[in-house]
Formats: C-alpha cells, structure tokens, sequence
C-alpha cells in the first residue's frame, strides 16, 4: 500500500491512520475497539487514534493530536489509553514515523503461554525484519506482562528499546511494532503477524 499523498500534512497523517486501521481490521488484528496507531509528522506533532473506537471503521474524527508525552493537545481530547508507548517509541527513536498496535489471536495465545520471549526460527519470512538476511537465524520478540498501569508498563519496556527487530508483545493483550513510514509498520507487523502464526501453528502440529 502506498502512503497517502496529500498537499496537507495532518491529512496526509491522518489518512494514513485510517488506511492503516481498514488493513488491520482486514486481517482481524482489531476486534472491537482494540487496537491503537500513530504517526508522526516531520514537523514534530504526533497524531493517534482517539480511545475506544473501531479502529477497523475510522473516520477523521477518530484521530487527534497529543504532545510528545501522550497528552491531548485539546483539553477534553481522550486519546488512547496506550499512548504513552507510542510516544516513548517516538522520543527513543527520531526516525520513527509510525507505531502500530494490534490485538491478533496469535499474539495473544502464544504470549500466554510464553515466559519472557517468543523466539522465532528458522522462516524465510524472518529476513522483513531489518539486519536479517537469512531464515537460518532466531528472532527474538520480548514478551512483558500485561498491565493496566501503562506508566508503569512503559517503564518496564524502556530498557528494551534498541533491543527488539521485530516489536514487542504484551502478555495475553497484542503487538507494538513502528517503522519510519506508516508502510514500514505495516510491512513489518504484516511480517511479525505471519510469523507467530506461523508459530501458533506450528506448536500445535508438534504436540
Ligand atoms: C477492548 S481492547 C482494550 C483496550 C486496548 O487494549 C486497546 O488496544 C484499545 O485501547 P484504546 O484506548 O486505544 O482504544
Ligand atoms: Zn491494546
């Protein structure tokens, strides 16, 4: 898919969120109002999806603005409850124009089965990942306990950033994977998605 071009920046943005959440919800990485996405424009303003739609059926409305420490630009504004990960991906990283968030089913149950890593080995696929050119290699992607403080959470991420190709996990909750441009995100959760359902499937025929 290509981004969106638009003489507006902000549209173009925002265009790009609501493109991003059809292609989620196509692939069912979005059920109910779970999910979130963001992303940053290169003058600095970051744009999210508002808490607690569909992410599958956006509209404009459905995206806003928030400082880069996750508050609303405009008071009353409820962005989503995750922005604080997004945003830290955005100041650890000023080549990050993009962060995606998806509740897939594959995540979700290999993550609660998992200890603190889902390693993935051996898949051609493992070459979406940058640095990799080759399936004979393991990709490991962080899993981090599930927590409702997401303060909290993302200070249990943070010694991590830098460390992880592929994205995160969040136990029994979904993904966190970015990327420079909206198309590289996606590229790269289409990616991770493929390849821990892959995973899931693959555990279940070595029983
Ligand atoms: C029904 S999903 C629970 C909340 C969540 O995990 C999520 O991704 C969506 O939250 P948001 O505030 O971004 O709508
Ligand atoms: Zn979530």
């Amino acid at each position: 898919m290509e981004s969106m071009i638009s003489a507006d920046p902000w549209a173009g943005a925002v265009q790009d969120i609501v493109a991003a959440g059809r292609r989620m919800d196509r692939f069912g990485w979005v059920p109910a109002t779970a999910g979130n996405i963001s992303r940053r424009l290169a003058d600095g303003r970051i744009a999210v999806t508002r808490s607690g739609g569909h992410k599958g059926h956006l509209t404009p409305d459905g995206v806003i603005e928030v400082t880069p420490d996750g508050r609303a630009v405009r008071p009353g504004e409820r962005p989503s409850a995750e922005t604080l990960l997004h945003c830290q991906l955005y100041a650890f990283a000023p080549e990050i124009g993009a962060v995606l968030h998806g509740h897939s089913v594959a995540s979700t149950v290999l993550s609660m089965a998992a200890a603190d890593v889902i390693e993935l080995t051996g898949y051609e696929v493992l070459k979406v990942f940058e640095g990799q050119d080759t399936h004979d290699t393991t990709v490991r992607v962080p899993v981090f306990d599930n927590d409702q403080d997401i303060a909290r959470l993302s200070r249990v991420v943070a010694p991590h950033l830098g460390r992880m190709p592929a994205g995160y996990v969040i136990r029994g909750h979904g993904v966190y994977v970015w990327g420079g441009t909206m198309d590289g995100a996606l590229a790269r959760l289409e990616g991770l998605e493929f390849l821990l359902a892959c995973e899931l499937e693959r555990r279940k025929i070595a029983r």
